[in-house]
């Protein structure tokens, strides 16, 4: 059976930031992904995850400065002290949250310029070779190209054969289906070839990217579909609900309080 994640930078925003652990635990997830936790301390976000008996499943390295659009450097050569900085920056969140995987996100980069390709790569290991002492997986999510223009990482298949010419062990891919589906379709059988390198997976319907029970994609099946795979990690609940969070919880009720 999927184990969910509530994603607190897009669900439960009717309550302030910390307030959404204890509103995703009440609702019975039993753990949490968001983006960025870097405006509140490690101590503060560890306390909510404790007293709510909550799991850190992923969350984002600092991107630059979001609001005037900057997605991450990864890909930015002219970037790479900021990626270090941003490595550490991370690492006590990641100790504080006991999170095994953080997102390494690619930035504003064009994918045809061997400048960016390299930088990605070298990013990529210098952030595994990071986090690798701490047991903590470095995960690269292609993102569509309507949402995010100009995003480096747009294909998943340049991801998958980064992945594995790159073959360090905590380096895997964040397998978010609606991405998928916009940027490919086939979602299942692309599921089925990079299973070996998932490390992380996210949902929402498509395309409107609200709660995934309806519109496109048959998520009872994608469910069943990532247990027959054997896929044991998180299912990010990545979607911007219709209207409050509770009322759109239906999907999820068979699934409440599952912890294994
Ligand atoms: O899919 C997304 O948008 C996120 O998972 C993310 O990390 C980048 O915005
Ligand atoms: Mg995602």
């Amino acid at each position: 059976m999927p184990r969910f994640a509530a994603n607190l930078s897009l669900m439960f925003n009717e309550n302030a930031f910390l307030d959404r652990f204890d509103a995703a635990a009440a609702a019975g997830f039993t753990a949490v992904e968001f983006l960025f936790p870097y405006d509140h301390s490690p101590e503060d976000i560890a306390e909510r995850l404790r007293r709510n008996n909550l799991v850190q499943a992923l969350f984002n390295l600092p991107p630059g400065d979001w609001a005037a659009g900057e997605k991450g450097f990864a890909a930015r050569p002219d970037k790479f002290e900021e990626l270090q900085q941003s490595l550490r920056i991370a690492l006590p969140y990641a100790l504080a949250t006991g999170v095994k995987r953080v997102h390494l996100m690619a930035g504003i980069a064009d994918r045809n310029d061997v400048a960016a390709v390299v930088a990605f790569r070298r990013s990529l290991a210098v952030a595994a070779h990071f986090f690798a002492p701490h047991g903590i997986d470095v995960v690269i999510e292609p993102l569509n190209k309507r949402d995010v223009a100009g995003y480096f990482l747009d294909d998943f298949e340049f991801a998958r054969d980064l992945i594995r010419e790159l073959d360090v062990p905590n380096v895997k891919l964040q397998f978010d289906v609606y991405h998928c589906q916009i940027l490919h379709g086939d979602v299942a059988m692309r599921l089925r070839e990079m299973m070996p390198i998932v490390g992380h997976i996210q949902i929402a319907s498509v395309p409107s990217r609200n709660e995934p029970d309806s519109e496109e994609l048959n998520y009872p099946f994608l469910f069943e579909e990532f247990d027959r795979l054997g896929y044991a990690g998180f299912v990010g609940a990545e979607y911007r609900p219709r209207g409050a969070t509770v009322d759109g919880l239906g999907w999820f009720a068979p699934y409440a309080g599952t912890r294994t």
